[in-house]
Parts: structure tokens; sequence; C-alpha cells
């Protein structure tokens, strides 16, 4: 499904509750702010198992549909990720509807806290794309309800690198069950997106000799991370139609869609993005059906949630290091299961998370 036909799904239902992406989320939050300029949504999806803990994103949407549907797509998200990582985590996200470049202030970042605090817990912010542990801090100083803090302030500092090992986890998995080896050397890798994870990443590939490609609007950070790890800065028009070993999206999300998964020629899908998958019933069994493997988003890039989880809970760095390298176990234990069932890996993964949410669910009734 193109961004553009989702727009157009969108438009046409009503305004929450009928949206698309809409699935029994308990609450959804919208905060606006004149003096500031503030107009952000909190999606609550679910807080069966804990509170609901999920980043701030601050983004340019084309309109507030667009927002919307991120809120609600990306909230839901972390309800599956936090539940199959075996959090004792709800799941949320908040979306800043601007250009976190010229538009953020610390005012705002206030403003937004004093939003978050006002659900009394319920909902717990961190970082996402368009956020650093700097803002994390700024929201730190109107509510406790945030994680990703820097270490300066008592927090386990930006989680991009603890993601990027896990994804490196998740991928290195995936071509366990592919090819019979994890060794990464000599595969070609398209990595979408080089931000804060995307370069981690970049620097774990190289480091074990995949021929590394890297792709992203930022022509600045591009020329940086190819300086830094000598990766190929990709020039041509189409990079989902290259042919490849591995494609890592970790830019914005439904990048495999209809447009673009004909084209793949991939032999695995394992990336950073959140909602990798433009609509995943559909796509995730188009993946299966050209016998591309797909290591789930919410599955492998749960490295982040891990850190920030770990300054709720006080474990240290070497447990958030055993946890997140636990995620090639369960990448394993995925693909296999959905082998096994006959279903996509995607639906595998979504179905242990909500057995773990089902199984929470009667205990507390109990
Ligand atoms: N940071 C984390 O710990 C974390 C955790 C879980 C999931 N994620 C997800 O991983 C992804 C990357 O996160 P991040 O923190 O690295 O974000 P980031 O903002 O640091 O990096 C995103 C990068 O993608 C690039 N980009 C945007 N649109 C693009 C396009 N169309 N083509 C190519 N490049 C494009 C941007 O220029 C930027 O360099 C996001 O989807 C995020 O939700 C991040």
């Amino acid at each position: 499904m193109s961004q553009h036909t989702t727009l157009e799904k969108i438009i046409n239902q009503d305004p929450v509750f009928g949206q698309l992406s809409f699935d029994d989320h308990e609450q959804v939050v919208f905060c606006n702010d004149k003096d500031t300029g503030l107009k952000a949504i909190i999606g609550i999806h679910n807080t069966v198992l804990g509170p609901a803990l999920g980043g701030t994103r601050m983004w340019q949407y084309d309109n507030e549909w667009a927002a919307l549907n991120d809120a609600l797509r990306l909230s839901r998200g972390m309800t599956f990720k936090s539940a199959i990582t075996g959090l004792n985590l709800g799941g949320g996200k908040a979306v800043i509807i601007g250009d976190a470049k010229t538009q953020k202030t610390p005012e705002m970042m206030r403003r937004f806290g004093e939003f978050v605090h006002s659900l009394s817990g319920k909902y717990i912010t961190a970082e996402d794309v368009g956020m650093t542990t700097g803002d994390m801090d700024t929201v730190r100083e109107v509510t406790p309800y945030v994680t990703g803090i820097s270490q300066e302030k008592g927090g386990a500092g930006n989680p991009s690198p603890i993601t990027a090992y896990g994804v490196f986890m998740g991928m290195k998995a995936a071509a366990k069950y592919k090819y019979g080896s994890d060794v990464l050397e000599d595969k070609v890798v398209y990595v979408e997106g080089i931000g804060n994870v995307g370069e981690t990443l970049v620097e774990y590939l190289t480091q074990e000799g995949a021929q590394v490609h890297i792709a992203d609007i930022n022509q600045d950070r591009l020329e940086e991370v190819s300086a830094k790890y000598g990766a190929k800065i990709y020039t041509g028009a189409d990079l989902h139609a290259e042919k490849m070993d591995i494609y890592a999206p970790c830019a914005l999300g439904a990048t495999v869609n209809d447009n673009t998964i004909q084209k793949l020629q991939a032999d695995i899908v394992a990336g950073a993005a959140n909602n990798q998958l433009a609509d995943e019933g559909k796509h995730g069994m188009l993946l299966q059906q050209r016998g591309i493997v797909y290591a789930p988003d919410f599955l492998i890039n749960a490295g982040g949630i891990i850190n920030v989880y770990a300054e709720l809970e006080g474990y240290d760095r070497s447990e958030i290091m055993r946890k997140t390298e636990n995620i090639y176990t369960t990448t394993i234990e995925i693909l296999n299961k959905a082998q096994e069932n006959g279903v996509t890996t995607h639906t595998a993964a979504l179905q242990i998370a909500q057995a773990r949410i089902d199984a929470r669910r009667q205990e507390n009734r109990g």
C-alpha cells in the first residue's frame, strides 16, 4: 500500500474509532498549546502488561490524518514489542506535528511533558525520530514519566546503539535461518536511513566484513557515515530494485509496500524501522510467497525499549546487552515457529505477543 493509497483510505474513515489503524486503543489524547505551537497526539494502545511506554516522534506530517495514523500504528506496535520482549510494559507512542529542526523549542518540550504528566504515568515517553536525549531531559523537568534521559541526569542514555545491536542480532539470526550460517561477511546489505540507529548498524556490519550500501535523504550524513566506515553511498534511482542479500529499512515505516515488494530481490528483510510492512497481513504474506525471510520489526528493534526499561527497573548495562543479545534466540524461535505453523513470521511473532497479553489479562481478572 503506498503512502497515498493509505491517506485516501484513512481520510474516508471515521475520525478516530473507525480509523484503519485503530485497533481497540484504550485512549487517544490530542494535545494543543497555542503559545508554544505544540500539536501532539498520544496514542495509548494497551496497558494490560504495564504502563504504555513508547517514544515521541516529531515529524512534518502531510496532514493530521497521517499524524493520527502514525500515532495509532506506532502505539499498537509498542504493545507487541514489549510483550514479545517479555517486558512488563504496555504500548503507547506520541507524535508531535512539526519540523524538529526549526519548530522544536525547550518550551514546547516542557509543555508536552506537562501533557504527559497529566496522564499520571499511564503513558511514559521516550525519544523517537526527531528527538534527542536532551529533549527528554527537558521533559524530565516537568514529569517523572519519561525515559531515555541522559546518563548525566541518571538515565540510560541514547537507546539507539542498543537498538542497532538488537537489529544486528536479529539480522544474524535471519541469516542463520536462511543460509545456515550467521556470518555476514561478504553479504550485500543495503541500509536505508543512516540516522542514530542506522549508523551503528553500519558499524557492526562493516566490522563483520559485509558489503554495505547506504541510502539517506541527508547527503551530509551519507558522506560522514561513508567516510567513517567505508560504506558505499547508493546513488541509483531505485534502491528496492537492487540485487542484494539483505535489505535493512532504518528510516521510516511502510517501505515494504505494493510498489516495492515486487521489485525486492533480497533474501532477507531486517531493519530498525517501525511498521515496515505497509499492510501487515498482505505484505507479510507476499514476502513469504517470494521466499524472502522477514525478521519482524517489533521483535528485532526492541533494544531501545530494553534500554529505557532499565531506567525503570534499575538493571545495568551488562543486563541490557544480555537481554538485547537474546533477540537472536527469539528471532530463530519465531522463524521456526512460523514455518511449523504455516503462518508468516509477522503473524507468528504477533501470536506469541498476544498470548502473553491474554494470559496476563486472565490473571488480572482472576
Ligand atoms: N532510536 C531507537 O532506539 C529506535 C528504536 C526502535 C525503532 N526505531 C525506529 O528506527 C527508525 C530509525 O530511527 P532513528 O532513531 O535512527 O531515527 P533518525 O531520525 O536518527 O534517523 C532516520 C534517518 O532516516 C533518514 N530518512 C528519512 N526518510 C528517508 C527516506 N525516504 N529515505 C532514506 N532515508 C530517509 C533520515 O534522513 C535520517 O538520517 C525509525 O523508524 C524509528 O522509529 C528507532
